[in-house]
């Protein structure tokens, strides 16, 4: 998809499409619409990421919460969105063992408990071994610094999406 593509379409198009870049987060589409057009694919992801970097800490903390947890009820249930779905069976997370999945809830339910959102992490850059290895690390920090560190792998999974939906056209080759 070439950036005349995306400079053409209509609202209900561009959010249609760019919808889920941010998971379960269309309004940042929607808003980041009224920006067009975009110079340049690039440029249509500085504007998405634009948008979150300006939100109160309300707003970027909503974006965590919008997030279902890594390998948790959702997955089980088969409620997850398909990008999510995509995500987590690539790192793994679909056939954990009884006490994977149990570490894992267990994990997140200390970090959802300690900063009052779910641990967010690009699971397409992670795998079933080093997921529960990088929460727990991350249960650790400060909260100000583990806001900053989520909000970036929010980044990356925009950024992987992004990509999947532009093609070849982005990031440039
Ligand atoms: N809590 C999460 O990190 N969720 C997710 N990470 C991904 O890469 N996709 C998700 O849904």
């Amino acid at each position: 998809m070439d950036i005349e593509k995306v400079n053409s379409m209509d609202f209900r198009e561009f959010v249609d499409v760019f919808g889920n870049v941010i998971e379960r987060c269309p309004l940042i589409a929607a808003a980041v619409w009224s920006q067009r057009p975009f110079s340049n694919l690039e440029d249509l992801e500085k504007h998405f990421f634009a948008f979150i970097d300006a939100l109160p800490l309300s707003g970027r903390e909503g974006i965590l919460r919008c997030h279902p947890d890594l390998a948790g009820p959702e997955l089980q249930r088969g409620t997850l969105t398909p990008e999510s779905q995509r995500e987590q069976s690539g790192a793994g997370l679909m056939n954990l063992g009884a006490a994977e999945r149990l570490r894992l809830a267990e994990l997140n339910a200390r970090y959802q408990a300690r900063f009052g959102f779910p641990f967010v992490l690009a699971a397409r850059l992670s795998d079933r071994e080093a997921v529960p290895r990088e929460l727990a690390r991350r249960l650790r920090c400060l909260r100000a610094q583990e806001l900053s560190t989520a909000m970036d792998e929010v980044k990356k999974i925009g950024r992987l999406r992004l990509a999947d939906l532009l093609g070849s056209d982005f990031p440039k080759p």
